[in-house]
């Protein structure tokens, strides 16, 4: 039971050297933490707020989760008798009721053809993960640039995430998925996308990629086109959080332009092996990785090999604006070898390897953009409520609505597109997902990132200066803001995209077609 105070007797406690507060309720003694204040001395003494209750004016400054931090959590002594505290830290698997700040089929009282019952359950097993386990270190190392912990790669494994986070397939048969609560044969591509959306709630860019996203990429490859052999070696150890693999295609001579490479692969004399020279950049999970899915020219064109660590291939981390922690990767390869078992697909016929990849790589990058740019909406929703400005809360500017509604607006969109490709995805075999889809997938990856952008843009104007630094208030905009380029090109730049879908559905043009 927590000691009680009275408003009189915290207002006592109201001088230099012995200053008490009151927060949300709740009694704070600040007298030997305020020359460690990183907000200075000099606020704490100001009359209205040394002996008071500061809610108010704490709120406006700090996010709540300072008072959460156990070095600042143990200043409580108390609390005010006969007062309710009313803000609720957010306990892990918890739904925002921030209007907005959850896609409409997590909203109470709204619905949706799209979700089970199943896919609701697992939403709930997801979310509480996360946040638990996920959230936590996201927070520290896109900080601290490290990579992702061994123990959460384990954590995942227990719960065959990596597998999942590949989509559904046959390499989730016989696999216990989330201790059991979705059987592998009903996992769909909403339970996917439920597994993309939870975790890009982190508001980690560059974690984000660090938590094993070049698997993502780089292991159906070896899934679809890897000899069984092949297959049967690297598939498990992967999945398994035992080797870490990634996608090598991009070089600093080239990016959309596959065809472009310069890297090659020739064979030895006895035909036995790949002799692999060249270097790759921007490589994902690159710094870590064991394994790299490498482009290659070959005599008869373009291919794929998979590649393992070892003498000739050295990799080095290139600073980005994101995080370190995603392990970005220029790497040279200086005579490396790699069996010819190790090719992927017919010789020449890397493109088509690459090609049956970038739906899926595109659709798990929408699922992620369009709950990403969400979190921002969210964050510009309480923070246009509980600042105030010319005596007012931010909110009741129509200036400030009029971007609130843009961004609003944006979120619902892509979310909306994207659960109607998500159910057509469920209903088409992948072929046919790569003849129908591969257009309206780049369409929306395309809107999806141009519009988080704009809200970036919008939410940097709302925060001000704290939508520029990179603590306190505004670090989630901040972050956003720096990072969002990343959805606009990984996976292809949002005018190469449009350009593509635009291609694409000229090509299903009826001959007949005429006005
Ligand atoms: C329990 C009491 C308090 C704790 C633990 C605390 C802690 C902190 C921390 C950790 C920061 C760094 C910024 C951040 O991480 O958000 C900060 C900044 C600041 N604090 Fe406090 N604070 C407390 C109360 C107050 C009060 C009552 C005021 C009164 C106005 C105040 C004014 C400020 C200011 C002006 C800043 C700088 C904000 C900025 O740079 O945007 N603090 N405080």
């Amino acid at each position: 039971m927590s000691k009680q105070f009275t408003f009189e007797e915290v207002a006592k406690h109201n001088k230099p050297g012995d200053i008490w507060i009151v927060v949300d309720a709740k009694v704070y003694d600040l007298s030997r933490f305020q020359n460690l204040h990183p907000g200075g001395v000099a606020v704490l003494n100001d009359e209205e707020i040394a002996g008071q209750d500061a809610t108010e004016a704490f709120f406006a400054l700090h996010r709540q989760e300072v008072l959460e931090k156990p070095q600042y959590k143990r200043l409580q002594i108390g609390v005010i008798a006969g007062e309710q505290s009313v803000i609720k830290a957010p306990v892990p698997g918890q739904i925002s009721q921030v209007p907005y700040a959850e896609p409409t089929w997590l909203v109470n009282g709204f619905h949706s053809p799209y979700y089970t019952e199943n896919h609701r359950k697992f939403q709930v097993a997801v979310r509480q993960f996360v946040d638990e386990h996920i959230y936590p270190e996201a927070q520290i190392k896109e900080e601290d640039g490290t990579r992702i912990s061994q123990e959460l790669v384990d954590r995942m494994t227990a719960l065959n995430f990596h597998a999942m986070r590949l989509g559904p397939g046959k390499h989730l048969k016989g696999l216990t998925l989330m201790n059991g609560l979705v059987k592998p044969e009903e996992f769909d591509y909403f339970h996917e996308l439920i597994i993309n959306q939870e975790v890009a709630r982190c508001g980690a860019r560059g974690f984000g990629d660090g938590l094993l996203s070049g698997k993502v990429i780089g292991l159906p490859p070896v899934l679809n086109f890897g000899s069984d052999e092949l297959k049967a070696r690297v598939v498990p150890e992967v999945l398994q959080g035992k080797k870490f693999i990634c996608l090598a295609i991009s070089e600093a001579h080239a990016g959309s332009d596959v065809m472009g490479l310069q890297t090659t692969a020739v064979k030895s004399e006895d035909g036995k092996e790949w002799i692999i020279n060249g270097t790759k950049k921007w490589i994902t999970n690159g710094t870590f990785a064991d394994y790299f899915t490498v482009g290659c020219k070959t005599e008869d064109g373009f291919t794929v090999i998979l590649v393992e660590r070892g003498e000739g291939v050295e990799t080095k981390p290139i600073k980005t604006s994101y995080s370190a922690s995603a392990g970005t990767a220029y790497i040279t390869f200086d005579n490396a070898r790699a069996p010819i078992g190790n090719t992927l697909g017919e010789e020449g016929g890397g493109i088509f390897v690459m090609l049956s990849n970038f739906n899926h790589e595109r659709w798990v990058m929408c699922c992620s953009s369009a709950r990403a740019q969400r979190a921002i909406v969210e964050e510009c929703l309480k923070w246009s409520a509980q600042r105030k400005a010319f005596g007012k809360p931010l909110n009741s500017l129509a200036i400030i609505r009029a971007k609130l509604a843009a961004m609003i607006s944006r979120a619902e969109s892509t979310q909306n597109w994207l659960e109607n490709i998500t159910y057509q995805m469920c209903n088409m075999s992948y072929k046919q997902q790569a003849g129908k889809l591969a257009g309206q997938i780049a369409f929306l990856k395309a809107y999806s990132t141009s519009c988080g952008q704009e809200t970036a843009t919008d939410a940097v104007q709302i925060f001000g200066g704290r939508g520029i630094t990179r603590t306190g208030m505004g670090r989630f905009i901040e972050h956003y803001h720096r990072t969002i380029g990343f959805d606009a090109l990984l996976g292809g730049a949002e005018d190469v995209l449009r350009d593509l879908g635009v291609r694409q559905a000229l090509r299903g043009m009826p001959k007949d077609a005429k006005l």
